[in-house]
């Protein structure tokens, strides 16, 4: 679905990406885990084309990023930054029929793809608030809904990507869970997601596929299980932490 080919990237003397390579799969959730400063949204934005390599290549669909037009893009990949954008003084729904702008389609036509995602999102109790009115954890779930009416088409998601910076870093336990129960949902319906996670036990649970990042390298990537380990983890994080396999409740989950 998205292939990077030993990026690299610097500012400066300051290099941010050092040969990363990947291939990030169609249908999974991968997660992006690093340390603070590890350069994991500045591969998101090398991903999506908003950062430029020095060196190497990424392949979207099998064809260089490069030769996308941002219109094609825009139908097919959508992004959720780690900080939003500023806040507008519209209801939620004015501002997710926004994100329709790049169909050709009637008026009618938005509003239902965007009553499908308010639905889907359970975000009906919010959908006449106006933006600048939401705590950020309402604007945060917002946002993604953003990002998925951005893509749904004719009622599907089929290869449509997902790139998420913290998509969880203001939400409850309650709402973080729904976040990637609604991620899984995405996935089902026949797109991937990347996703930027500080929670590593979140990503654990709920990710197919781990990329570690340290300093601008990647340390490891594949299976979360086969990545979730403690050495794995210790290194990334300099940490000295263990890695605890609940096999009842069949999930991993790492702590200090
Ligand atoms: N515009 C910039 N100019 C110079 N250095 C930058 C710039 N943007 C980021 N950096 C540096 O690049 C490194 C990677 O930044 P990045 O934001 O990708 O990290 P991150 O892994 O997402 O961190 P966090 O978990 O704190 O969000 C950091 O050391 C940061 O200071």
């Amino acid at each position: 679905m998205l292939d990077c080919h030993n990026i690299s990237y610097s500012i400066g003397k300051n290099t941010l990406l050092r040969y990363v390579s990947w291939q990030f799969a169609q249908g999974k959730i991968t997660s992006i885990i690093g340390a603070n400063g590890a350069g994991k949204s500045t591969l998101l934005k090398g991903l999506l084309g908003i950062v430029k390599p020095d060196v190497g290549r990424v392949d979207f669909q099998g064809v260089a990023l490069s030769e996308w037009t941002l219109q094609e893009l825009a139908l097919r990949r959508a992004y959720m930054a780690q900080h939003g954008t500023q806040r507008l003084a519209l209801p939620v729904v004015e501002y997710l029929l926004l994100a329709r702008v790049h169909y050709t389609e009637s008026q009618s036509s938005a509003e239902q793809h965007v009553q499908h995602v308010i639905n889907e999102l359970d975000l009906i109790a919010m959908m006449f608030k106006r933006l600048d009115e939401l705590s950020g954890g309402e604007y945060q779930r917002v946002e993604l809904a953003r990002a998925w009416c951005q893509l749904l088409d004719h009622q599907q998601l089929d290869g449509k990507l997902l790139l998420l910076d913290e998509p969880g870093s203001a939400l409850d336990i309650n709402q973080s869970q729904k976040l990637y129960q609604y991620l899984r949902k995405f996935v089902a319906a026949g797109g991937s997601v990347i996703v930027v996670e500080h929670d590593l036990n979140v990503a654990a649970k709920y990710c197919d596929e781990m990329l570690l990042l340290k300093q601008g390298q990647c340390l490891a990537a594949g299976k979360t299980n086969e990545v979730f380990t403690q050495t794995n983890l210790n290194q990334c994080f300099n940490v000295n932490g263990q890695v605890v396999h609940d096999e009842k409740r069949g999930v991993m989950s790492f702590s200090l």
